[in-house]
């Protein structure tokens, strides 16, 4: 017999948070007699999705500010965490407690997609109803690609276009947080012990490097306390000790930070991307916001309309605002115009392989193709080192050892602290492909997916592509200098001396050409210039003691910066995409001029 009201499942995924959730006010206007807010800690994104220790981190805070936030407004209530993956683990749950809804944000996101439509079928089956609303975005990425004629949205002036065809370009006002919330059953319905439970294989752990101890997260469906608890850093196997960055997760710290920010009128109504400083830090110049979109701690609408709302009382007062799309609302717009591209391209706009959107450039450390990796299997190297150099210098760059400070710095911001400035990220990702290293961008994407607290994988992919001019953008004689643009912004080097601490006591007029410093000055400072940065940092010296060394740069800028120019002309002349017969055969090589049977000419430019 079917029960006189809803038994409600609610499933969190991208909607960390109890603001502002269309899906959440859903599965609650059903007024339902039990609720269980759920999530279910897929195998997927633990094993197959790079992420970072500071990464994780921000996901724990995320989940304990929300059930605590759950308790807060009934003492019963809390996240209940389940270690399973959802298509087996949710038609036990809702077994168990007699599930009559399932409800949950909408995802996008190509895994996502496939994972859900067999979730949907399988509660369709058991007879529940599902209830999925968007919410991750301003406008439904699905929608914005309709009214884009069914093409991947590519641009700010499409998206904008499609936008307006949706409501005059306003997304949906906010929604209030729920005053309250209806109990789950009683602890004994709750309890799964008796649950079949049959583990989860782990085939390949992308994230094994990271974890120190033995990896527990699988021991037992409700944990291993058996209460649901949200994980701990020490049962994903990660050491506290490996988290360094400051930036803290949770809904309650991005309602904090965003109100902070709209208090500062000023702030808002004049925000311009470009004028914002990548080496601002402590604090930052832009919101460090991202992670909490990324989380869905924080609502992409809510921060659309306080914004806006500041926009509008300026105007009464007669104050000019920031215009887009280089504003606040600008960069939503953007992050809108990301996960429309990817809404509309699948699993493809990930890569090179297949996808129709992306320039094919012949860079080194190419992918290697579906069939290359089912042959070699899971262990293997995900990429073709056809340069030894090249992966010298792609692997000296993820590691900030490149030798060139602005560079090296960022990077390692990058690993200890899980975010850099978006123009930073301009510099590390132009540097690496077409203006430096011409390594493909996926390797650079790889790293950012690892490292990013806020990595997401429309706008990751999306900007890569970008700034490698291979889609979005193609103004590849535009180049971002390693010296110079770190220079304009900050001619002391106070961030180069923040994150290259060596380098701490260099004039300023070497900061950020260590190299050129004479001798004397570099023995004065106590760092030499010299190795490759791969030995010890420090050593001894018969006549100063201890002496610190920085790397010497590993390549001449300027000849890379031709080198890379006059390539990247080339690639655009032969004009081939992802989708082109020859990148899929294999036989673009012959385009290029490439013959595997000698090696890739080397460049002349150690230095
Ligand atoms: C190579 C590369 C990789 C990137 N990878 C990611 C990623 O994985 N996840 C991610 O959220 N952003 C990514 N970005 C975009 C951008 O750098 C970050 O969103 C931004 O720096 C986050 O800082 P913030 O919150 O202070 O941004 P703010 O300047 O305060 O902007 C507010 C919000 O707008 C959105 N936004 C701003 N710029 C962009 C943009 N160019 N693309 C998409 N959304 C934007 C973000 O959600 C951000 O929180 C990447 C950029 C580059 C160049």
């Amino acid at each position: 017999m079917k029960p006189s009201k809803p038994i409600v499942l609610y499933w969190h995924r991208t909607d960390l948070r109890l603001h502002d959730s269309p899906a959440l006010h859903a599965a609650l206007s059903l007024n339902p007699s039990t609720f269980i807010p759920v999530w279910t800690w897929d195998p997927h994104y633990v094993y197959r999705s790079r992420v970072g220790p500071n990464r994780w981190r921000f996901l724990l805070d995320c989940q304990s500010d929300l059930s605590k936030s759950y308790t807060a407004l009934n003492p019963k209530q809390k996240l209940w965490v389940v270690r399973e993956a959802p298509q087996t683990v949710l038609p036990k749950l809702w077994k168990q407690w007699g599930i009559t809804h399932l409800v949950f944000e909408k995802d996008s996101d190509a895994y996502a997609r496939e994972r859900d439509e067999v979730v949907v079928k399988l509660a369709e089956e058991a007879g529940i109803e599902v209830i999925v609303e968007m919410g991750r975005t301003l406008f439904d990425s699905d929608v914005l690609v309709g009214k884009n004629q069914g093409k991947p949205v590519m641009s700010m002036s499409q998206v904008e276009k499609a936008a307006d065809k949706i409501n005059g370009g306003r997304p949906a006002k906010p929604l209030d947080s729920p005053k309250g919330i209806p109990d789950p059953w009683e602890e004994e319905r709750m309890d799964l012990s008796g649950t079949e439970f049959g583990g989860v294989e782990v085939e390949v752990d992308v994230n094994a490097d990271h974890r120190t101890a033995e990896d527990k997260q699988y021991g037992q469906l409700m944990g291993p306390k058996g209460d649901f608890g949200v994980p701990t850093l020490e049962e994903i196997g990660i050491s506290p000790s490996q988290v360094e960055g400051p930036h803290r997760g949770g809904e309650s710290v991005a309602l904090r930070v965003l109100g902070n920010y709209i208090k500062d009128e000023e702030y808002v109504g004049t925000f311009e991307k470009p004028n914002t400083s990548p080496a601002a830090f402590e604090p930052q110049s832009t919101t460090l916001l991202s992670p909490h979109l990324h989380f869905g701690s924080l609502s992409v609408r809510k921060f659309f309309w306080d914004v806006q709302d500041v926009f509008d009382k300026r105007k009464k007062e007669k104050k000019q605002n920031a215009p887009i799309p280089t504003n606040l609302p600008g960069q939503l717009l953007f992050r809108d115009m990301y996960f429309a591209a990817q809404a509309a391209v699948g699993y493809k706009f990930q890569q090179t392989y297949g996808n129709k959107i992306v320039r094919f450039i012949d860079w080194h450390l190419q992918s290697k193709t579906p069939e290359e990796l089912e042959k070699e299997g899971p262990d293997a190297r995900p990429y073709h080192v056809d340069s030894p150099e090249a992966e010298e210098w792609f692997q000296r760059w993820r590691e900030g050892r490149t030798g060139f400070p602005w560079i090296d710095a960022l990077m390692r911001q990058l690993k200890r602290e899980g975010w850099i400035h978006h123009l930073g990220r301009h510099s590390v990702a132009c540097f690496l492909t077409r203006g430096g290293c011409y390594v493909s961008w996926e390797r650079g994407a790889e790293v950012f997916e690892e490292l990013l607290i806020d990595h997401e994988t429309a706008c990751n992919i999306g900007n890569w592509m970008w700034l490698s001019c291979t889609a979005f953008y193609n103004q590849y004689y535009r180049c971002y200098s390693p010296t110079s643009f770190g220079k304009k912004w900050d001619p002391e080097g106070k961030f180069v001396r923040k994150y290259c601490p060596e380098l701490a006591k260099f004039d300023k007029k070497y900061i950020y050409e260590p190299w050129k410093a004479p001798i004397a000055d570099q023995r004065k400072w106590g760092c030499r210039v010299t190795g490759d940065g791969s030995g010890e940092s420090v050593t001894k010296t018969k006549e100063q003691g201890e002496e610190q060394t920085y790397p010497k740069p590993m390549f001449d800028f300027d000849q890379r910066r031709t080198f890379c120019m006059d390539a990247m002309k080339n690639a655009y002349g032969i004009g081939l995409h992802g989708d082109d017969r020859q990148v899929l055969d294999g036989s673009w090589k012959e385009a290029f001029g490439i013959d595997d049977s000698r090696p890739r000419k080397k460049q002349k430019t150690e230095k």
